[in-house]
Parts: C-alpha cells; sequence; structure tokens
C-alpha cells in the first residue's frame, strides 16, 4: 500500500461492549485487505499524545468476548479546540494513515467530522455506545448487553421487592437519553419510568404506585434514568417520601450496565459494522457511518449521525402504561 494508505481505528466515549469485536474486525479485515492497522490508544487523547500501535493478526487474538475496550477509550476535552485537531492530523498523517475509523457515540462522531471537514483524513465511523442514542441508526454496538445487565440485575431486585411488599426506584444510565430506561422498564414490567425525554410528573407516578398498592400488587419498581445531574434517583426517593409518603427503597445500577461480555448481537453486530468501515475505505469512502436501518446493515453520511435522537416513540410509554395497569 502507498503513503497515506495505512487505516488507524480508536474508540471515544464511554466503553460499551462489543467494541473489542469492532477493533478485532477492523484490524483482521484491513490487513486481510493489504492495509498497515494502527491502533490509537484512549480516544482522541491518543490522537493528540502520539499514542498509536501498529496493530498485527495476534493483537486482537481472544478479545472478542472481552468488555471494555483493549484500545481504551477517554473524554478528550481539548479535542474541541481546532488546534489540538491539527495536532492530531499532524500524528495521523506522518505515519501514512489516511484514514481514520471512529469507535464511538455522538460526541466522537462531532469530533471526528471536525477531523473530516478540517483535514484530509478519510473518516469512517462506527457506533458504539450503550445509549443508543445517535440519530440515523436504529442500533448502536453495546445497547443490548447494557440491556441484559439491567434486566437481569431489575428481575433480582423484583424477587426481593416482591417478598418484602416494597416499592424500588432503580436508577439506570443514560444521562440525556431514555432509551435504556424505557426499554428496560418495558422488559421487566415496571409500573412507571422517568427519563430525560419525558419527565412524568411525580404526582402521577405515586398515585400510579398507590393504585397498583390498592389493587394488591405484591411489589413497584420505578426505572429512571440518571439524567443530567448526580442523584437524581435520591432527589425522587425524597420528594416520594416527603410529598406522598411513600416509602421506597433505591438501587443504582451505575456502570455495571457499561461492563461484562458483550451479547451475541453486538458482537455480531460489531463484526460486521468493522468489515462494513474497512471496505467502504478500500472503496474511497469517507464521511460515513456504519448503521442499521430498515433492520439492515449500510452506510449513510456522517451528518445525518451527529444529533441525538429525536425520534423518541410516544406509544412505548403507552404500552408501559397500559401493561401495568
Ligand atoms: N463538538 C465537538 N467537537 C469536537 N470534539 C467533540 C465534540 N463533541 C464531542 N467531542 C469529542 O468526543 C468525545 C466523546 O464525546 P461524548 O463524551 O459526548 O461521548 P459519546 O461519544 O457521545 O459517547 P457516550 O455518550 O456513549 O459516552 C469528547 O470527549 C470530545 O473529545
Ligand atoms: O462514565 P461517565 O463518563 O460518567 O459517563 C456516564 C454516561 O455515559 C453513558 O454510560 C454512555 O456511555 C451514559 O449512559 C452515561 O450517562
Ligand atoms: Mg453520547
Amino acid at each position: 500500500m502507498g503513503r497515506n494508505n495505512a487505516i488507524a481505528v480508536l474508540c471515544s466515549g464511554g466503553d460499551g461492549p462489543g467494541m473489542n469485536s469492532a477493533i478485532r474486525s477492523v484490524v483482521r479485515t484491513g490487513i486481510s485487505e493489504g492495509y498497515d492497522v494502527y491502533g490509537v490508544y484512549k480516544g482522541f487523547a491518543g490522537l493528540l499524545t502520539d499514542d498509536f500501535e501498529k496493530m498485527d493478526l495476534s493483537s486482537v487474538g481472544n478479545i472478542i468476548q472481552r468488555g471494555g475496550t483493549v484500545l481504551y477509550t477517554s473524554r478528550c476535552a481539548e479535542f474541541h479546540d481546532p488546534e489540538a485537531r491539527k495536532v492530531a492530523a499532524e500524528n495521523l498523517k506522518k505515519r501514512g494513515i489516511g484514514s481514520l475509523i471512529v469507535i464511538g457515540g455522538n460526541g466522537s462522531f462531532q469530533g471526528a467530522n471536525c477531523l473530516f471537514k478540517e483535514h484530509d483524513i478519510k473518516i469512517i465511523c462506527i457506533p458504539g455506545t450503550i445509549d443508543n442514542d445517535i440519530s440515523g441508526t436504529e442500533y448502536t454496538i453495546g445497547f443490548d448487553t447494557a440491556l441484559h445487565t439491567a434486566v437481569e440485575a431489575i428481575d433480582k431486585i423484583r424477587d426481593t421487592a416482591t417478598s418484602h411488599d416494597r416499592t424500588f426506584l432503580v436508577e439506570v444510565m443514560g444521562r440525556s437519553s431514555g432509551m435504556i430506561a424505557i426499554t428496560v422498564a418495558i422488559s421487566t414490567g415496571a409500573e412507571c419510568v422517568i427519563f430525560p425525554e419525558q419527565v412524568e410528573s411525580l404526582d402521577d407516578v405515586a398515585a400510579n404506585i398507590k393504585r397498583g398498592i390498592e389493587r394488591g400488587k405484591k411489589s413497584s419498581i420505578i426505572i429512571v434514568a440518571e439524567g443530567d445531574h448526580e442523584g437524581l434517583g435520591y432527589s425522587y426517593q425524597k420528594d416520594l417520601k416527603s410529598k406522598y409518603g411513600l416509602a421506597t427503597k433505591l438501587c443504582i445500577l451505575g456502570h455495571i450496565q457499561r461492563g461484562g461480555n458483550p451479547s451475541p448481537r453486538d458482537r455480531f453486530s460489531a463484526a460486521r459494522m468493522g468489515y462494513m468501515a474497512v471496505e467502504s475505505i478500500k472503496r474511497g469512502d469517507s464521511g460515513k457511518v456504519t448503521v442499521v436501518r430498515d433492520g439492515k446493515f449500510c452506510l449513510a453520511p456522517l451528518e445525518e449521525c451527529l444529533e441525538k435522537k429525536n425520534d423518541f416513540d410516544p406509544e412505548l410509554l403507552e404500552i408501559l402504561r397500559t401493561l401495568a395497569l
């Protein structure tokens, strides 16, 4: 391969189960297509500190089943500065790297888009975030495993809640996205859900829980997305007690939802997307994202995938309310 034909791959933003499968797929497909492939450690931060490693076939052996990311990740505030991005582009170009594959969420895609617009670097993005909150794709790698982890935990909470006739508040991840919260709520038969796109009034929450208790429910579960300030679960717990006389136990699931062995769906999606990303570089593409649309894997323009999803389906709430009667 000639100069500027090497490929680099990095993970950015929150890690997610399945990222390793994507890295493996990129590295093995890239090498089999004759590219030099570099891993960049710690996301955009590694582009700035020049933390690269040339990968070989065995660099990605035995990682498909592991959570986290072997390339590590970061949230890198400096990357908002165009001067820093100039350094990143120089570090890529001096190694003959003409294409960068970014595995991450919507924020990471914004950073990748800046490099794409400002420098002569070909960019392909792979959606990797437990939040499943990227516009333009029905699926992001990590979501399925996070759901499995949360649902398994909440089923256990339901056991003890029922034994003690209790109401639980369970806080799941999602700073600005309720995709995990609503999906988990429906999947666990929760009574109520509170999340950023739909702030349920506490009057309604309390009334729903009390109605269920009156009709003989032995346990109730309220799912809360963590939201953008720490301790949201605690403040709901306090308010439910002080304003409505409703005692609850609180369980914050937190970062356990980001770790653990990826589910088959996440491994499979990541393997397909990593392969597609390299094949699209081979065709000369740039500014593209590997997405799922109408259930099919395909490529979409990066500009369609830069925002957070805004197509929350209100019917999901209706389903939850109906089934929790
Ligand atoms: N507007 C932007 N311009 C340049 N870089 C950005 C921009 N937005 C985000 N980034 C870069 O992308 C990184 C990751 O973004 P962010 O923290 O939003 O996570 P994410 O990729 O959305 O993943 P997740 O939400 O799953 O944790 C940021 O730390 C920053 O380095
Ligand atoms: O681990 P951090 O940096 O606190 O980020 C937490 C946020 O990241 C996510 O886990 C996505 O990666 C969100 O669900 C959550 O709000
Ligand atoms: Mg994000």
